[in-house]
């Protein structure tokens, strides 16, 4: 893992924006796509660029990580809707090239397999950006979901139901159920970026670091993959233990100027 810790969640936004140009300047790409309030900095950034500077995103294909059962997507607080809203309506995707799971769907099994197959079919996620729970969480596999799972419908926890009441008019509006890639199908991405910003994440980044391979936190499960990027600010970085050892440079430029 690849552990950098940036001053501001401004400079986390830019830097995990650099990462996400540069994979799209490389030519057709798949992207993961977190919602949660800790990627819109990120997204801001990237509507910036490709009104000023030219990033086109034509080329490119996008999958949602998660989505609330019983939200049709029209639902303004369906993860269809935030993303459009939030970054993919603002910039230049094809028709069709965002992916995310039907939460109404009928039978929810089958939609999260189809959902896998579409994941194969477009060549797998060449990008994926996270945000990480209070508890640990990635995408929504809550704590003790097995580190192998695939796509399926998962329970939410109380505490994660609190955490995202704040997007509800009522807390009791948030949908007890939900579909989440599996932690198994995050790891197939090829790489993954895990931002963090904010003292409330600081234990949960620790744990996901720091902490031992465990189900009891999901994003542990990160670090049997081969390609990760951690960027967090000062405030998410505080409850690392080897700060020291992420931020030596020994004099050279941080290895994170190009991710
Ligand atoms: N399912 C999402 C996750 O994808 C997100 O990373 C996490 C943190 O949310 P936030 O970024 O708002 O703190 O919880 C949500 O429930």
């Amino acid at each position: 893992m690849e552990i950098i810790i940036l001053p501001t969640p401004a400079d986390v936004a830019r830097t995990a924006a650099d990462a996400i140009e540069e994979q799209v300047r490389r030519g057709p790409s798949v992207l993961g796509l977190a919602t949660g309030s800790t990627p819109l900095g990120t997204y801001q950034e990237l509507i910036e660029r490709h009104r000023t500077g030219g990033l086109s995103f034509a080329q490119a294909q996008a999958f949602l990580l998660d989505e609330y059962v019983g939200l049709p997507s029209a639902h303004p607080q369906s993860y269809h809707s935030v993303i459009r809203d939030e970054f993919t309506a603002s910039v230049d995707f094809a028709a069709d090239a965002v992916h995310g799971l039907d939460g109404m769907a009928e039978d929810p099994q089958a939609e999260a397999e189809q959902y896998e197959a579409r994941i194969a079919a477009a060549g797998g996620v060449d990008l994926q950006i996270l945000g990480i729970g209070t508890d640990g969480h990635v995408g929504f596999n809550e704590p003790m979901s097995s580190l192998g799972s695939r796509t399926r419908i998962k329970t939410l926890t109380r505490q994660t139901r609190q955490d995202n009441a704040r997007f509800f008019d009522h807390a009791d509006d948030v949908p007890d159920h939900v579909l989440t890639q599996g932690l198994g199908t995050i790891r197939e991405a090829r790489h993954l970026l895990l931002l963090a910003m904010g003292e409330a994440k600081a234990e949960a980044i620790a744990a996901a670091v720091e902490g031992p391979v465990a189900a009891i936190c999901p994003a542990s499960a990160l670090q049997l993959h081969p390609h990760v990027s951690v960027l967090v600010d000062e405030a998410a970085a505080s409850r690392l233990a080897h700060r020291d050892y992420y931020t030596d440079t020994f004099g050279r430029k941080p290895a994170w100027q190009g991710l």
